[in-house]
């Protein structure tokens, strides 16, 4: 069902190139529907990509608490700034991050929440991190909707899991909600700016499963055939899913992370403020980044929570110091763990190129 906010915004535009990603339902494959499992997969394999209706995800309230959030004061929105060093929960300024090899400045701001903090994992139980009152009010709403995001993470994992010979629980025991890990909520927001303006640079997801909330075009991905991009066009009521490196490390590159960027709204949209919402599912924090398919590799490998550092630390403008800083930032799409993606052949018509 489309949510209250969907209702207002101007129509995407009919003359831009979309990607034709699989639409899942959720409710079936929570129920072990065989057709749905198999679109998972295929898309998995294919733009790393796919819609998800019936997520059960109460997000409505994330568009209003990012609205609220962005309107504050840029001093107070500094208190909660993540810095240089690699923390990634809090703040993120607009042009703290950069879009490519020449360094280019972002043009979006975000803040992301710690699944641990709003959960009451681990320190934070303790000691939770501070937020603005419009993030602080929210708490339980937070937890509504971190649980809600995690439970459709869980569900996508145990089919990958299963399709992929390793049994249902090996992906999501990788994945509890109540262990510590870098899992976060995150609201962003971009000015209203022309449709070839690059707001998010190129990127893989550093994690496991995201699962996305948007209303206005201008999220785009790589055809991972053609390498061109194409937008994926917001479906009213539906989640976006998509897939990141730390999932296509633990299966040895057997799924594929779909390289994608955020551009101005085309069309009519181009004189809206874009906001996004979106939970990122990581492994728990100590997991090794190694293939769970391939025991007898040898490779030293990094845990989740430091090769999130490492990734967020990277991309940040005060540690550019030339292309190199950019390509040790970059995920899984230039390196042997980047899959053999296997584009989707939807029923529906061939896509142009
Ligand atoms: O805003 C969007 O549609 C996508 C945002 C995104 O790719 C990200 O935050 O990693
Ligand atoms: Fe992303």
């Amino acid at each position: 069902m489309p949510s209250r906010i969907e209702e207002s915004i101007p129509s995407f535009p009919d003359d831009v190139p979309t990607a034709n990603i699989y639409t899942v339902d959720f409710d079936r494959l929570k129920d072990g529907d065989p057709e749905e499992a198999r679109k998972v997969y295929e898309a998995s394999r294919g733009y790393g990509f796919f819609y998800l209706s019936n997520t059960h995800v109460d997000y409505d309230f994330m568009f209003d608490l990012a609205n609220e959030t962005f309107k504050l004061p840029l001093d107070e929105k500094m208190k909660y700034e993540m810095g240089n060093t690699g923390r990634y929960f809090g703040y993120k300024m607009s042009g703290s991050n950069y879009v490519d090899s020449k360094g280019t400045p972002d043009q979006s701001e975000f803040y992301n929440v710690s699944k641990d903090d709003v959960m009451g994992n681990g320190q934070y139980k303790e000691h939770p991190l501070e937020h603005p009152s419009t993030i602080e009010r929210r708490r339980g709403e937070l937890e509504g909707f971190m649980s809600s995001a995690h439970r459709v993470v869980l569900v996508v994992l145990k089919v990958l899991s299963e399709q992929l010979g390793l049994g249902p629980d090996v992906l999501p025991d990788l994945h509890k909600l109540d262990r510590v890990g870098g899992d976060q909520a995150r609201v962003t927001h971009a000015p209203p700016v022309s449709a070839d303006t690059i707001t998010l640079g190129e990127h893989t997801d550093f994690g496991s499963v995201t699962v996305l909330f948007n209303q206005l075009g201008g999220l785009q991905v790589i055809n991972p055939e053609s390498k061109n991009y194409k937008y994926v066009k917001p479906q009213p009521g539906c989640a976006i899913i998509n897939l990141g490196d730390a999932l296509v490390k633990l299966v040895g590159g057997r799924l594929y992370s779909g390289v994608h960027r955020v551009v101005g709204p085309p069309g009519e949209q181009a004189q809206s403020p874009r906001h996004s919402v979106v939970y990122f599912a990581r492994p728990n924090g100590d997991v090794k980044l190694k293939s769970r398919l391939d025991p007898d590799d040898g490779e030293e490998a990094m845990t989740a929570d430091d090769w999130i550092a490492q990734r967020a630390k990277l991309r940040r403008t005060a540690n550019y110091q030339g292309a190199d800083t950019y390509h040790a930032s970059r995920g899984t799409e230039h390196t042997k763990d980047s899959g053999k993606p296997k584009l989707d052949k939807p029923a529906q018509e061939a896509e142009a190129m």
